[in-house]
């Protein structure tokens, strides 16, 4: 099953940010959203996570199949790493966090509450709450932030191994993440033209 996205306009506040956009994703491989800062590539995921509606178009393979991460890191800060993955793990009706823990090199931090993790620590948390999901999609928002090469390195590793089990990775960044084979989508030839109302609501 591949994702599939057709005609897709996405929007913010009721104001269309991308039009017309088409790509689709195959199992098996990773595709890296670029474009300027504002140009809407948050709001695209958001709209494939299914966290938003499109204003119009299609998405196909999207769903269930998705786990998304986003810029916040989604823990809970007054769990340890141990209990947020098992939380995720109860959630996603899965039962093997130990591949996610050592996957991100959070085996001397399991017993530590996740409030108390550095920013770091805090994104590779988050990152190994994919795994665990068991989500064949991965849809990510600027995953590497915060991380340091060693971890940028751990992050392209698990990517990869998802990619090699079938899965597949939708990311937006503006930085280099490891994973030269990804495909590149610029959206910048899809930012929408404002229409009369944006307009007018910009001479407010
Ligand atoms: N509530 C809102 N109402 C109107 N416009 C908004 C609202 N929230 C965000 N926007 C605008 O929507 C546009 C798209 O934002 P989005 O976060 O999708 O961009 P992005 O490509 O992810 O940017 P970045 O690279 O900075 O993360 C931006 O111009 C932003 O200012």
């Amino acid at each position: 099953m591949e994702l599939t996205v057709s005609d897709l306009t996405v929007a913010r506040g009721g104001v269309p940010v991308l039009s017309g956009v088409n790509f689709s994703l195959q199992d098996g491989r990773a595709l890296v959203l670029r474009g300027p800062n504002g140009a809407g590539k948050t709001t695209l995921l958001r709209t494939i996570a299914g966290l938003q509606p499109p204003l119009t178009g299609d998405i196909q393979g999207a769903g269930e199949r998705i786990a998304y991460a986003a810029h916040a890191d989604g823990l809970k800060a007054m769990l340890t790493v141990t209990e947020n993955l098992s939380f995720w793990a109860q959630v996603f009706g899965t039962n093997d966090i130990s591949s996610a823990i050592t996957a991100f090199d959070l085996d001397k931090l399991t017993d530590r509450l996740a409030g108390t993790l550095s920013a770091g620590q805090k994104r590779r948390l988050g990152l190994a709450r994919l795994m665990v999901t068991g989500r064949p999609v991965w849809v990510l928002d600027e995953p590497t932030v915060s991380l340091d090469a060693a971890s940028v390195a751990l992050f392209a590793d698990a990517v990869r191994g998802h990619l090699k089990a079938g899965g597949a990775a939708l990311m937006a960044t503006h930085i280099d993440l490891g994973i030269p084979e990804a495909d590149v989508f610029d959206v910048t030839p899809y930012r929408a033209k404002p229409g009369v109302a944006a307009q007018d609501e910009a001479f407010l």
